[in-house]
């Protein structure tokens, strides 16, 4: 099979228009069938059909695009190009983010099932900021000297790892492209990305405008392929110096394991979480209710960081119910491309099936359905928002990540009782606390086990702010300056300015 074009007519109250660019395995800036001429079909969640078939990658592909990688760090990237020429071509790329926009959040839209309003004011304008974040850190990345002796000359240096492998989820496609590519590039490693399986369109849109853009080729090369063939294979390759993955703690693990028996590769993980909400008595009602909805049913619950154990102080817990309920009530599940439309389907029957496995063991194990609990609809994905109460601390419900539209409201008396179950997780990626006491908001945040700390707000994420997990939720941080770590390796240069050695 040879390269082939995704032709698709988009016909809708947010988007109308035609969008066509090349697929295949992107490698060394071009297009090419897999090595076995296989493919992967590609399906709308929407409706559960087939919308169209990519090339299938393969660890071949990947042994192809890590030589391509090196040559291309070799030759024409890493510290051959000056940082401010890299900062230039991710600032051009950003600009062709933007340019895109609509094209971008409609393929979102298509293949995950966001909806498109939300993908393109969220996803697709975050990875633009992204984008242009480390497109200034470029060439600001230094060492440091360091005073030793008068006759001694000490200093860092801050190199690229070389080839590095990014495996990144459905949950948020393009702007996990943005969140790897920039920090990877901006430090001056070369990159093999892969996409999840699931989504891959926005990932393969973004190959047409690396090119465009005028990144040398294999600077960027992309494989789309299945997580044990390709993910596997970036995990192990000898030739690739570091990984960065996001994805389930299951996988991250595997990662880790593969890498440890390979080259020890660095390797950087961003994975699940369980995040607590807490509100307290004092809590600004409307702003705590408002958020905590957005927190557990944007992106249809599919998002690390969801705050989905939300603890409610006794004081307000009824009226909490009350209003979170309604609330819930009134979001709008429907198509991904309607004006109105604030959940879309889960994104691929795998995770349906997951998530109704959880709503059912809920159910089974005695807490009470407040809301929802059911399928929407008769085809696709599509799962009602669901809330959980009267839970007790050892249910599956409350300890594993659904990943879903479905919250868990948890009553408590005590705030350190609060603290306490909120902590009681093995993970460890963000968490929420509402109160009009600020100073009782941060000694709640400064006490939260999480790598992302929010006071009256959820799912805040800034390009210059780090995020990353504690516990089993993450190792290293992504955005920020942070980032910059998670890509390069530090040199110690010691200079003999005059002393003299005797034996
Ligand atoms: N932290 C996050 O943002 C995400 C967390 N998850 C969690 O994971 C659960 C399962 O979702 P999945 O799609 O199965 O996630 P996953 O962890 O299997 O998939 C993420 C990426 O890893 C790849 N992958 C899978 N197996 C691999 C392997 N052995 N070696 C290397 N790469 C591999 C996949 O192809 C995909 O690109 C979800 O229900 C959710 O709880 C899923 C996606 C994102
Ligand atoms: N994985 C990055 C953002 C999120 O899922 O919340």
């Amino acid at each position: 099979m040879s390269t082939t074009t995704f032709t698709y007519q988009f016909e809708s109250q947010t988007f109308t228009g035609n969008v066509s660019f090349p697929t295949g395995v992107f490698i060394d800036g071009k297009f090419s069938a897999g090595s076995k001429g296989t493919t992967i079909d590609v399906i709308n969640p929407s409706t559960g059909k087939v919308v169209t078939s990519i090339a299938e990658g393969t660890p071949d592909d990947v042994n192809r695009a890590v030589k391509a990688a090196k040559r291309a760090f070799d030759e024409s990237w890493g510290l051959k190009v000056p940082g401010s020429q890299r900062g230039k071509l991710l600032n051009k790329l950003a600009d062709l983010f933007e340019q895109h926009s609509d094209e971008l959040a409609a393929l979102e839209a298509l293949d995950n099932g966001k909806t498109f309003n939300w993908a393109k004011a969220a996803d697709v304008a975050a990875s633009i900021g992204v984008l242009r974040y480390y497109a200034g850190w470029a060439d600001k990345i230094h060492g440091q000297v360091i005073e030793t002796h008068e006759d001694n000359l000490a200093y860092t240096r801050h190199e690229p790892f070389g080839v590095v492998g990014q495996i990144i989820p459905w949950n948020f496609p393009v702007m996990m492209v943005s969140w790897k590519l920039g920090p990877a590039l901006a430090t001056g490693n070369t990159v093999i990305l892969k996409p999840s399986e699931f989504t891959p369109l926005s990932a393969l849109r973004v190959c047409s405008l690396i090119n465009e853009a005028g990144f040398p080729p294999g600077v960027v090369n992309v494989v789309v392929g299945y997580g044990n063939t390709v993910g596997q294979a970036i995990s192990e390759h000898l030739g690739i110096d570091k990984v960065a993955f996001t994805g389930s703690t299951l996988v991250g693990r595997k990662i880790m394991e593969a890498a440890a028996k390979s080259n020890l590769k660095n390797v950087t993980l961003e994975l699940g979480g369980k995040s607590p909400n807490i509100v307290l008595n004092d809590a600004d009602l409307d702003l705590a209710i408002n958020w905590s909805v957005h927190g557990i049913f944007w992106n249809h619950g599919q998002t690390c960081c969801a705050g989905s154990r939300i603890y409610v102080q006794s004081g307000i817990y009824d009226e909490f119910l009350r209003r979170f309920t309604e609330k819930a009530k009134s979001l709008k599940l429907g198509d991904p491309f309607a004006k109105d439309s604030y959940q879309g389907p889960q994104v691929s029957q795998i995770q349906f099936d997951r998530i109704m496995g959880l709503v059912d063991a809920g159910k089974k194990e005695g807490a009470t359905v407040h809301l929802g609990g059911e399928r929407h609809g008769n085809e696709g994905y599509w799962i009602q928002p669901t809330i959980f109460t009267d839970t007790k601390p050892d249910m599956r419900i409350v300890q594993e990540e659904i990943f879903g539209p479905v919250a868990v409201v948890i009553k408590f008396e005590d705030e350190e009782d609060a603290l306490r179950q909120a902590n009681d997780t093995l993970y460890g990626l963000a968490a929420a606390v509402f109160t009009t006491n600020l100073t009782k908001g941060i000694q709640f945040a400064h006490k939260l086990q999480a790598g992302t700390a929010w006071v009256n707000c959820v799912n805040s994420l800034q390009p210059n702010v780090p995020f990353g997990g504690y516990k089993q939720s993450g190792v290293g941080r992504e955005l920020g300056e942070y980032a910059l770590q998670n890509y390069s390796n530090i040199k110690s240069v010691h200079v003999n300015l005059g002393q003299v050695i005797q034996f």
